[in-house]
């Protein structure tokens, strides 16, 4: 039987136990496995590996002369779509893209519902023992979320949303079907017409050329005053140079960012220190069964992989997502 060299790279996202590298090597004996932390890994790991599992740095792809296949632990593949990285062609490119939206759905309505009662104001004044009340700023069930992005995340959210009675509208690349749970739903020639009714936003788009600044300053002035945003995608989906403006001037009430620009935020950066804002460090994602997830993920690709036959999340380089 022919050993297939394969690299574990692990990290938050992935990291497999001994019980699940146990059933690897029982189901799969041709696989030589070299499992190393994301941060330790040499460059001669990523030069032997047919298969990588992991995040590897991707200019480090360059030496990968017998890589046949990358999966990322992550859903966002942006850094990997630039076809001209790989030292070996064609390579596969498949992503995690279905283990993230239930946790990440949960993230976006806790910022939802922090901001609309007011949770972060109450929780400052508790520094000072203050007992002074706010009224949320509109009632949820009387309130229009738009979600920009209707993918795994984005249909997630929009479920959780409905069960809390909010009117959604959403967008994405390309017009289907509109599932039961989206009231409305169009493509970025809908935006104009969906910012204005907006009390919420959550960016839930896949990073491409074309979603760099999708929410640029002339949109965010379409939205309502005081609307809020969450960006859960990546810090360019949004002008955060307009975001940061529009927060000061209270045009946007509030913004709740799990990812920025640059991560992790620079120690000077003005987000910092704005009262209206709520930030997490690139950690909606995360949940104990997420590392799980993605093992057995790559199990069934494994499968399907050796069998030749066409692998799951698949990334189309064209689409880049
Ligand atoms: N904060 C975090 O920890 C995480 C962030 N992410 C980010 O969220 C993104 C979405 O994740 P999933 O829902 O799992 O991916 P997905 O592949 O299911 O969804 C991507 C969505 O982006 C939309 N999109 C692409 N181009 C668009 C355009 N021009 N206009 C409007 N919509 C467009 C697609 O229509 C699709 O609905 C990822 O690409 C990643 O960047 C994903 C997982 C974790
Ligand atoms: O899946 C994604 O795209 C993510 O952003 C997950 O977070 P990570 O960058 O893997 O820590």
């Amino acid at each position: 039987m022919r050993t297939i060299n394969t690299l574990f790279l692990t990290g938050s996202h992935f990291n497999p136990d001994q019980e699940e590298l146990a059933t690897l090597a029982a189901l799969f004996p041709q696989i030589q496995l070299t499992s190393v932390s994301m941060l330790d890994y040499t460059p001669q790991h990523i030069q032997q590996a047919q298969i990588i599992v992991g995040l590897p740095k991707a200019q480090d792809l360059k030496l990968a002369t017998n890589l046949r296949w990358l999966q990322t632990p992550s859903s966002g593949v942006g850094q990997y779509v630039d076809p001209t990285l790989y030292a070996a062609d064609p390579i596969l490119l498949t992503n995690a893209r279905g283990t993230y939206g239930k946790q990440i759905a949960d993230h976006i309505i806790g910022m939802i519902i922090a901001f609309n009662h007011n949770l972060l104001r109450y929780h400052d004044q508790m520094k000072a023992k203050l007992w002074k009340r706010y009224f949320p700023t509109k009632d949820l069930w009387e309130s229009t979320l738009l979600i920009i992005g209707l993918g795994d995340i984005g249909n997630q959210l929009a479920v959780r949303a409905k069960a809390h009675n909010l009117r959604v509208l959403a967008v994405k690349r390309t017009k289907t079907e509109k599932p039961a749970w989206v009231d409305e739903l169009g493509t970025e020639d809908d935006l104009e017409a969906f910012l204005p009714q907006a009390d919420y936003v959550a960016l839930c788009a896949a990073s491409t050329s074309q979603t760099e600044h999708l929410l640029d300053a002339k949109r965010i002035s379409l939205l309502p005053h005081g609307a809020f945003v969450c960006n859960i995608g990546r810090g360019n989906l949004i002008d955060e140079e307009a975001l940061v403006e529009a927060l000061q001037s209270g045009h946007i009430g509030g913004a709740g960012l799990d990812v920025t620009t640059v991560e992790p935020l620079p120690f000077d950066h003005v987000l910092w220190t704005l009262p209206n804002v709520l930030i997490t460090p690139h950690a909606s994602g995360l949940s104990p069964s997420d590392p799980h997830q993605v093992f057995s993920l790559f199990l069934q690709n494994l499968a399907l992989y050796l069998e030749e036959k066409p692998l799951i999340n698949l990334v189309d380089f064209t689409r880049a997502y």
